[in-house]
C-alpha cells in the first residue's frame, strides 16, 4: 500500500528577524539591500513515510520544528526544499484558533471550516448537534458569539469536536489538547482511540510521555530542525530523555 504521508528532503527556511529597512545610501547607490540574509533552516533534510492507520508521535524540544512540520503536512506552509505528499484529506488541529476567524461567530466558523473540508451545509446541519454536544454546554451557549471571545479552552473544545467529526482520513493534533480541562481531555482521548480503531491515521505532537505512550506506536524525534530519531515510540522517548538529561 502507498504511504499516506511521504516527506522527502523537506526543508523550510525562515527569516530570523524582519528584513531591515534599506538605507538611503543603498537605495541610491545599489538599489538593493546589502544586509546579509539573516535566515535559518527551521527544518532540513526531513524524510519519512507514514502508512495508513499509523499513530505517530512527534517529539522534540521547544523550537525544534514540530509545529512547522505539522503545518507543512497540513499544507498551510510550503517547503523551500523537497516536498511532502499527502494522500487523502487532512484534518488539522494545529493552532488554538484552528484556522477560525475571530470576527465571525463560532457557528459561522463551523460551517465555513466544514465547507473547506468538503461538507455541504446540509451535512453540517446533520452534524451540528453532535459537534456542539461534544464541545460542551459553555460552547453551545456561545455559538452566536464572535469566536475571538471564546476562552482558549472553549476554542480547543470546538476545534477538536469539529476536526474529529470531519471525514478526513488523516488527523493532525498539536499540543493544543493540553489546554482542555481534565474531563474534556478524557473525552478527547476516547475519541482519538475510536478514530484509530476506525483506521484513521494520527500524527500528534506532545510533550506528555503518557499521551505519547497511550496513542503513538511510532515516534519521530526532531532536534533543531533535523530528524534524529524514527522508531518505536518507547525507544524514541528514551532517546529524547537521554539527550535532555545529558544537556542538563
Ligand atoms: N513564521 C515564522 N517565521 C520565522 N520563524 C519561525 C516561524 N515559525 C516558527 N519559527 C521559528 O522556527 C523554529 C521552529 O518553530 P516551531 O514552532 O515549529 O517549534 P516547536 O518544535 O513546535 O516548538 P514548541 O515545542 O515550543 O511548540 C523556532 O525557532 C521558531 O521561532
Amino acid at each position: 500500500m502507498r504511504p499516506v504521508i511521504e516527506a522527502k528532503d523537506l526543508g523550510i527556511e525562515f527569516y530570523r528577524s524582519r528584513r531591515r529597512k534599506m538605507s538611503l545610501r543603498e537605495i541610491v547607490f545599489k538599489g538593493k539591500n546589502l544586509a546579509p540574509k539573516d535566515t535559518f533552516w527551521a527544518l532540513r533534510n526531513i524524510s519519512f513515510t507514514v502508512e495508513q492507520g499509523e499513530a505517530v508521535g512527534l517529539v522534540g524540544g521547544n523550537g525544534s520544528g514540530k509545529s512547522t512540520l505539522l503545518k507543512m503536512i497540513a499544507g498551510v506552509m510550503i517547503p523551500d526544499e523537497g516536498g511532502v505528499k499527502v494522500r487523502g484529506g487532512v484534518a488539522p488541529l494545529i493552532e488554538l484558533t484552528g484556522g477560525f476567524l475571530g470576527e465571525l461567530t463560532a457557528r459561522d466558523n463551523l460551517y465555513l471550516a466544514g465547507g473547506l473540508h468538503g461538507l455541504s451545509k446540509a451535512q453540517m446541519d446533520e452534524r451540528y448537534d453532535e459537534i456542539v454536544d461534544f464541545a460542551g454546554p459553555q460552547v453551545r451557549a456561545g455559538m452566536d458569539m464572535a469566536y475571538r471571545h471564546f476562552s482558549s479552552g472553549m476554542q480547543v473544545r470546538l476545534a477538536f469536536a469539529l476536526i474529529t467529526t470531519l471525514d478526513e482520513p488523516i488527523v493532525l493534533v498539536d499540543e493544543v489538547l493540553a489546554v482542555g480541562d481534565r474531563a474534556f481531555r478524557e473525552k478527547c482521548y476516547l475519541r482519538m482511540e475510536n478514530m484509530l480503531a476506525g483506521g484513521k491515521t494520527l500524527f500528534m505532537v506532545s510533550h506528555s510521555e503518557a499521551d505519547l505512550r497511550r496513542f503513538a506506536k511510532r515516534g519521530l524525534y526532531l532536534q533543531q530542525g533535523r530528524l534524529v530519531g524514527d522508531g518505536p515510540v518507547e525507544e524514541i522517548i528514551e532517546q529524547y530523555n537521554a539527550d535532555a538529561d545529558a544537556a542538563r
